[in-house]
């Protein structure tokens, strides 16, 4: 054992600047390239947010539609991505469908192939690989649930919005406009939150001048953890468990009597309250008011208060947004693939930004096996012992 002092889970330690966005667990806020994201969420469609995310300014009108132009094009589900989809068993968790499909878009990318040393793309090839995967993503999300309930797929339509044109995709029909605002407010809301797990992970390999498909594929296999992105999921999971606002008692005293993880509650850098929770809390009850579901807040508010507290810990994002995504008629397992359709913006932004200003991320460990120990008395397999006799006679 060494003396060094150990960051476990690298917890406080700062590793790079970024200018994409701003977590402050002193104020509670949470900016993306200056702007609180509450105002964003009031006020942006989510095209404008990605639109910010990686260019550091909201969009002028020509900007904005533009981007929206590029979006309508790539909208459609491609015949490989889908073709690669449905070989997938059905039992697939989503997640690893969404993985799936962005490697087969990646792969298929011609402005990828060729040399390794090509790999990183320049600033401008990586912005439009970024806007395509942002507007492949809900077709890619929609179709998931689509087949996985024996539907036809639903292609998209032109004449909406983002949001609204996701609706459309998943559910084959128009969604009120009260829902498609929620939705649209939940995509800003999950679109960026500086070095999370995912984020980090995405700057790791990007940090090997690897491609902006392999670091986002790698992204989302840090996402889909429960203590990460996967704890939408897991809030539901829980919500079933407990049934109903008067079980939530029972249920937490054998929960915490058993050490588990309460989903949806802590976060590593917020300990009083996620910045983020008020706003999607808001779009929640929106929700609930629109689908006559009054059983939906006893419970949530069951449990948030009971487990506050008690332990002092309170939600994070993903606490409200499961129960919301629920009411809108996602399936649970698609939650976090959701969460992937709108951190990819953030994502990229910062895989974009890494790349502009790399450098290798390689941290140090401290050994702590055995000290060193020499292979004599221990008996090897007989037949590569043989094979290295020969090699190194016929050497
Ligand atoms: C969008 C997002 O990704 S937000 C995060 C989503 N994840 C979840 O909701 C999963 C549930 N939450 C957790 O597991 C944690 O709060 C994390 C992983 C998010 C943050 O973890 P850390 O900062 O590492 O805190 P850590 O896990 O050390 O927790 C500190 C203490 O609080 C306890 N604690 C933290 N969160 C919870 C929880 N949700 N339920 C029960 N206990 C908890 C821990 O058990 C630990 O207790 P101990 O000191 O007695 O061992
Ligand atoms: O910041 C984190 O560690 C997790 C999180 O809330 C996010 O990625 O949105």
């Amino acid at each position: 054992m060494t003396d060094v002092e150990i960051k476990k889970g690298l917890a406080g330690v700062t590793v790079d600047y970024t200018a994409v966005s701003k977590v402050n667990p002193e104020t509670n806020s949470l900016l993306y390239r200056g702007y609180p994201v509450q105002e964003l969420a009031a006020t942006q469609p989510f095209e404008a947010v990605a639109y910010l995310l990686w260019n550091g300014e909201l969009p002028t009108d020509e900007q904005l539609a533009s981007l929206r132009a590029e979006e309508r094009k790539h909208r459609a589900l491609a015949d490989n991505v889908k073709a690669a989809i449905d070989l997938l068993p059905l039992e697939a968790h989503p997640m690893d469908e969404v993985r799936t499909a962005v490697s087969v878009i990646g792969a298929s990318d011609s402005s990828g192939s060729g040399s390794v040393l090509d790999a990183a793309g320049s600033p401008e090839e990586n912005l439009a690989r970024s806007i395509r995967l942002y507007a492949s993503l809900p077709a890619i999300v929609a179709y998931g649930q689509r087949r996985r309930r024996g539907q036809e797929i639903v292609p998209p339509r032109d004449d909406l919005d983002y949001a609204a044109n996701f609706l459309w995709m998943t559910f084959g029909e128009e969604a009120e406009p009260v829902v498609v605002d929620a939705f649209n407010r939940s995509m800003t809301l999950y679109a960026e939150h500086s070095f999370n797990a995912s984020t980090f992970t995405a700057r790791v390999i990007t940090s090997t001048l690897s491609d902006l498909y392999s670091a986002v594929v790698g992204a989302i296999g840090a996402l889909k953890g429960p203590l990460h992105g996967g704890a939408n999921e897991a809030v539901l999971h829980i919500f079933n468990e407990i049934g109903s606002a008067e079980n939530v008692v029972p249920w937490l005293d054998k929960a915490l009597a058993e050490k588990r993880k309460i989903m949806g509650f802590g976060h590593r850098v917020y300990k009083r309250g996620d910045s983020r929770v008020p706003t999607m809390k808001t779009a929640l009850d929106t929700l609930i008011e629109h689908y006559d579901r009054p059983d939906v807040a006893a419970l949530y508010d069951a449990l948030e208060s009971e487990f506050v507290s008690r332990k002092g810990i309170y939600p994070n994002l993903d606490y409200p947004s499961g129960p919301a995504y629920n009411l809108i008629g996602f399936d649970t397992l698609t939650f976090t693939p959701l969460f992937i359709a709108s951190r990819v913006t953030g994502w990229t932004a910062h895989i974009m930004e890494q790349t502009a200003s790399n450098a290798l991320i390689r941290p140090l460990s401290a050994y702590n096996g055995p000290d060193e120990r020499h292979i004599d008395g221990y008996v090897p397999d007989a037949a590569h012992l043989e094979a290295a006799e020969r090699a190194e006679e016929s050497a």
